[in-house]
């Protein structure tokens, strides 16, 4: 038995001893995302974090999102980012981030997966947003739940056309995307009325429940791991579906969750590098130097748990400065994070990127 499970037993011996019911099932539910990664943090190694670096990092973060005016607006005046507000725009954003992961590629800029669309060349994440928007100019439904399910109308060649590639390497793992799209088809069909919507309805406007409701239903959504014997969650995926909500709909309609400070930073492989970048987070010499020298990291592996565990810590330890420094700011761990992803993209743009980013191969992030 786990530790987690000896303590849910005890828990529960303890309540009835007391005379208690067990647990309290109106309790506001809990990813524990951000108690997991506290508890990597505690018992990391070849990750530390720096407090001077990142009490410097959040005077200059706060002042460049005061000044850009950085908040859920910008997600919406990203060009290729679903302008309107209406379930056109929740089915996408669900499909975006069924598959936001793993564009990550050893090639050289103009050899990698890329995907022309409205005269740009787009890669990495930009590449996935493209190439659903050029799919539904192609009239191609792909972002409506039962189209996947439906293996007779969207076969695997219509789904390799929708992820055609301008250049001559293919998006990384095609056959584990389709997969996803299959599975996640099926259960919004099966479970759900065929209708992203009734999905969000069923978490009643909890963001802590909507994640614990993707991570059990879909194994695609189930991103977690074992580190020092204990389960850990990390829930990238299902996090960032719900803060594209958020985002895209400013908090309301299908947007509005009465928690939605609990959904920490995304544990990917673009933020970590910005972290690191700030002096915020640095790694043992032989962990540097195996990302240095761009050689995989398994998925699941300590170093990988670590990286990803402390990032999410390091954003929570960002926005207490934050908050130090401006306690009415209104700044929670989603807005850092994306304002981070940006900032990465475009020093990565100007040619100023750092240390490389990690490279482990998942369908987590
Ligand atoms: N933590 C975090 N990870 C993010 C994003 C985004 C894009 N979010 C948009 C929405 C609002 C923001 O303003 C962004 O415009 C993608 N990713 C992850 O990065 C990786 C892709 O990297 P590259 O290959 O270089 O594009 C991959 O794991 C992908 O899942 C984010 O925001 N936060």
């Amino acid at each position: 038995m786990s530790d987690d499970e000896v303590d849910h037993e005890l828990l529960d011996l303890l309540r009835k001893s007391l005379g208690l019911g067990p647990g309290d099932p109106n309790a506001p539910p809990e990813t524990k995302v951000l108690q997991n990664a506290e508890f990597i943090y505690d018992n990391s190694i070849d990750v530390a974090l720096d407090m001077r670096h990142t009490k410097l990092a959040a005077i200059q973060i706060l002042a460049q999102m005061q000044e850009r005016g950085y908040g859920t607006r910008a997600w919406s005046e990203h060009q290729l980012h679903p302008k309107s507000k209406d379930e056109s725009t929740v089915h996408f954003i669900f499909t975006m981030d069924l598959l936001n992961f793993s564009f990550w590629s050893e090639k050289s800029g103009e050899e990698r997966f890329a995907v022309t669309y409205q005269e740009k060349r787009w890669t990495g994440y930009w590449s996935l947003v493209a190439a659903l928007q050029r799919a539904l100019d192609e009239e191609i439904p792909i972002t409506t739940p039962s189209f996947w399910a439906d293996e007779e109308e969207c076969t695997d060649e219509v789904l390799q056309k929708v992820f055609r590639s301008d250049t001559d390497e293919e998006i990384p793992m095609l056959q584990e995307r389709i997969k996803c799209l299959r599975e996640a088809g099926q259960i919004i069909e099966e479970e759900f009325d065929s209708s992203v919507v009734t999905l969000i309805e069923d978490a009643k406007q909890s963001a802590a429940g909507l994640v614990n409701l993707l991570a059990e239903r879909f194994t695609c959504f189930r991103d977690e791991g074992k580190f020092e014997g204990k389960k850990v969650r990390f829930l990238k995926r299902a996090q960032i579906f719900v803060a594209d909500l958020w985002a895209a709909f400013d908090g309301e309609g299908y947007g509005e969750f009465n928690d939605i400070d609990k959904i920490t930073m995304f544990a990917d492989y673009r933020v970590p590098q910005m972290l690191h970048s700030l002096g915020c987070m640095s790694f043992s010499p032989p962990l540097d130097s195996r990302i240095r020298r761009h050689d995989p990291i398994q998925s699941g592996h300590s170093w990988e748990l670590q990286i990803r565990g402390c990032s999410i810590w390091a954003v929570e330890l960002l926005r207490r400065e934050i908050l130090k420094l401006q306690p009415d700011a209104k700044i929670n761990a989603i807005l850092i994070d994306f304002f981070l992803y940006d900032l990465a993209k475009e020093r990565e743009e100007a040619g100023e990127e750092a240390i490389p980013h990690h490279r482990t191969r998942s369908i987590w992030y």
